[in-house]
């Protein structure tokens, strides 16, 4: 594995491989790597010819009082993770590499950043798209894995990659769990002993949720709430948001039907975490 920290080396190594006809699979990260990267990066093996990680907080995605500090980062055990799962290329770029000059253009999601985490950090897809486009065009992916953890970020990447034709194709990876039901997360190292233990909540109320509509409730409001109590009695964690919203679409529904996603964010004292349930009618 070649660990390449400047655009001019990974421009070079892009090209020679291109001339070559290979397909190439891309993993874009914030570094920290779990199971849930290990997936994707899974995947992107399986799938491809040449496959390109890149690890980067991004500061465009993060509002002033969010944790871009403290945003956990090990190089080392990257590296080493990358390497197990048969990286061809980590791309691992400073800040400064990355934007050396205040961007001239910006860029605006005006599709599906009203609810969720689009709603509770304005402008955070912005900068997710932004990142995004420039990695796109270093890169030059046939395909493209992101985690269906971060639902909202998939469908508006989807339709950044839709609008602009971005040639390549986006694939959606399952959201890895603990044992338990917790979703993997870098920020999962956040919680103290006393809310991993409660942690587990979060996705057990989604399942209850969505067995109740299963069951026949088509009442999104009653669904909330069922949701909220739980993780009001049963944690210690406050709630951002509990919605349920068509997917991909994230509009809002009077109604449960058709294609939907039950998603929550619960902040603990430390971490913020999201979590999501999607049902697709076969
Ligand atoms: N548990 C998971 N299962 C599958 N994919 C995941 C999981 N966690 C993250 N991903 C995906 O990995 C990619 C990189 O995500 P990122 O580096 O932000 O990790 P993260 O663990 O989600 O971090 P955090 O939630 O703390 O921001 C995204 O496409 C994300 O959806
Ligand atoms: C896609 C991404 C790497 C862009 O910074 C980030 O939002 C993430 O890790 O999900
Ligand atoms: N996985 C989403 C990246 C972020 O929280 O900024």
């Amino acid at each position: 594995m070649r660990v390449i920290s400047t655009i001019a080396e990974l421009k070079a190594v892009i090209k020679a491989e291109k001339s070559q006809q290979k397909t190439i699979g891309f993993v874009p990260t914030m570094g920290y790597l779990h199971e849930g990267h290990r997936a994707l990066l899974k995947k992107a093996r399986q799938e491809n010819q040449f496959v390109v990680l890149s690890v980067f907080v991004n500061p465009l995605q993060f509002g002033p009082n969010e944790d871009l500090e403290t945003y956990p980062r090990d190089f080392e055990q990257d590296q080493k993770t990358a390497e197990e799962e048969n990286v061809d290329i980590m791309f691992h770029p400073s800040v400064a590499e990355m934007y050396p000059n205040e961007l001239s253009v910006s860029m605006k999601v005006r599709k599906r950043t009203d609810v969720l985490c689009g709603e509770s950090r304005p402008g955070h897809f912005d900068g997710v798209a932004a990142v995004v486009t420039k990695l796109f065009h270093l890169v030059q992916p046939d395909r493209a894995y992101f985690g269906k953890k971060d639902a909202q970020q998939l469908a508006v990447i989807q339709g950044l990659v839709d609008d602009f034709n971005f040639p390549l194709e986006i694939v959606p990876v399952e959201t890895v769990r603990e044992s338990d039901g917790l979703a993997k997360s870098s920020r999962n190292v956040y919680l103290t002993e006393k809310e991993r233990a409660e942690a587990p909540v979060l996705y057990s109320s989604l399942r209850m949720a969505a067995d109740r509509i299963k069951a026949g409730e088509v009442n999104p409001e009653r669904i909330v709430h069922s949701i909220m109590d739980r993780i009001q009695t049963e944690t210690s964690g406050q709630i951002d948001y509990i919605s349920i919203l068509t997917y991909p679409g994230l509009e809002k529904m009077e109604v449960i039907k058709g294609n939907y996603i039950i998603a929550l964010a619960v902040k603990f004292s430390k971490a913020r975490l999201i979590d999501n349930i999607i049902l697709i009618e076969e």
